[in-house]
């Protein structure tokens, strides 16, 4: 298994390209199981969750190909995939497949929507809390499926199609919005979803349904009203630039210090963390190309933040936020209220030196004059990069074991904080 070794204390200088989000490209390739036409999807990230959809996508019967490089494209290009679904060819997707990623269970919305039936294992993905499909299930159940669970699958089942109703979320969930949002656009009638998530990526995938010919519209508020239709046809679009990838990058060069301009990086879909980040010290600007992000060698403050449902601070960016906490002149408290274990960072941020004191969904953290290079591993993808950010300010050296949770979600990590400076190598091999 590679290890990422990182040796601390290089500011970061340079441009760092934003990839295309995760969390919209899972999204919108599932989308492409809708149409028999062909979705292309322009600016994709090359990540492994990316790589195993291909796999769980291709089980269903979805040829893509992928475009080749014009002359003018950089190594910096997302890529452009066309993913075509002629013929759904197998309604299962098997648990070898779907319990290592938490959003391949989304399969599961599209493919009742259009073929009336599927059977699909209860999901994987990061160990953040106990994350039940609930109320994916209950959302589809109020447009008319049947649902069973069967030895570790549900089976759905709408053999005369789904019909349009009312759905209110008792919780915000991103993940039953998209597959909501999914299935509803193919169901006959109209559909209210209520306390709808206002995440960007839901925006995101609605903007490519409505290019499908879906009806579609309040996406980005918490009432999303849609008019189903019979078909959807082909598209093109483009995946938004990764908000998480951004704010990650953002509180590297807060924790090191220096200045950076995140290409291709909105602001708007990240204030709340932006906010953060300029109250700790960092000056933020959006320009023509992106966001750059500064911070001169004066210490970072400490500032408290709670995590909650989009536009308030991401959850996805808790883990990193903390990593540079741990070095702020004074002690914050960091709220997680999504979910119920996502502090697994917090024992290895201590073996760099850390002082954080967990109380139920709140860390104390007391920020340390400076942190020492060790030997780390993380659990999950957000805490692995949080390992990073603390690396890049320790004194020496420290090995970042398990990567392959960065590559799940970080494109080409190494190579964007090596290009501003930060001494960081891969290292292939066992352990
Ligand atoms: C691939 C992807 O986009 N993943 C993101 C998505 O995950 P995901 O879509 O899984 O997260 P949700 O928004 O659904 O989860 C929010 C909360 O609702 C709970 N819940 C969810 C569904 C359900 O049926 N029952 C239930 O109780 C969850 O356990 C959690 O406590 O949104 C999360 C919250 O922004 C992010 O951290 C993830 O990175
Ligand atoms: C938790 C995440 O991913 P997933 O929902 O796929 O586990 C994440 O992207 O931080």
């Amino acid at each position: 298994m590679d290890k990422i070794k990182i040796t601390g204390g290089a500011p970061l200088n340079g441009v760092i390209p934003i990839s295309g989000a995760k969390n919209a490209a899972l999204p919108l390739m599932i989308a492409s199981l809708l149409t028999k036409e062909t979705l292309t999807l322009e600016n994709m990230p090359q990540l492994a969750d990316v790589t195993q959809l291909e796999r769980i996508l291709g089980n269903h019967g979805v040829d893509f190909t992928i475009s080749g490089k014009r002359a003018t494209d950089t190594e910096n290009s997302g890529r452009t995939v066309h993913f075509t679904a002629r013929d759904i060819v197998d309604v299962t997707a098997p648990y070898e497949l779907v319990s290592r990623m938490r959003a391949s269970f989304w399969v599961f919305a599209p493919l009742l929507a259009r073929m009336g039936e599927c059977r699909v294992s209860l999901p994987g993905g990061c160990a953040i809390g106990t994350r039940p499909v609930d109320l994916l299930l209950m959302a589809l159940e109020k447009l008319g499926a049947n649902i069973e669970i069967e030895n570790g699958y549900v089976v759905g089942n709408a053999k005369d199609g789904l019909v349009g109703a009312e759905i209110d979320f008792p919780k915000v969930t991103v993940g039953g919005t998209h597959t909501a949002l999914m299935a509803a656009s193919l169901a006959r009638g109209a559909t209210v979803l209520r306390n709808a998530a206002r995440e960007p990526e839901i925006v995101d995938l609605a903007e490519c349904l409505i290019k499908m010919g879906a009806r579609i519209s309040g996406a980005g508020t918490s009432t999303i009203e849609i008019e189903g239709v019979t078909s959807l046809g082909g598209a093109r679009h483009a995946v938004m630039p990764d908000r998480i990838e951004t704010g990650t990058y953002a509180m590297a060069v807060a924790m090191t210090g220096g200045d950076v301009l995140l290409a291709g990086a909105r602001a708007d879909s990240l204030q709340a963390a932006l906010d953060a980040l300029s109250e700790s010290g960092a000056t933020i600007t959006e320009t023509n190309e992106g966001l750059r992000v500064y911070r001169n060698g004066a210490g970072i403050s400490p500032v408290d933040v709670e995590t909650a449902p989009f536009p308030a601070f991401p959850t996805d960016l808790q883990a990193q936020f903390m990593a540079l906490m741990t070095r702020a002149q004074g002690t914050s408290r960091i709220r997680e209220t999504i979910f119920e274990n996502r502090f697994m960072h917090v024992q290895e941020l201590a073996r760099l030196g850390a002082r954080i004191k967990l109380e139920g969904d709140t860390a104390i953290v007391t920020g340390a004059d400076h942190l020492d290079g060790a030997q780390v591993m993380a659990t999950d993808l957000r805490a692995s990069v949080s390992l990073v950010i603390a690396a890049l300010a320790a004194r020496g050296e420290t090995t970042i074991n398990r990567v392959y949770h960065l590559d799940r979600g970080f494109e080409r990590l190494e190579k964007k904080l090596s290009g501003c400076g930060a001494q960081i190598e891969r290292v292939s091999g066992q352990g």
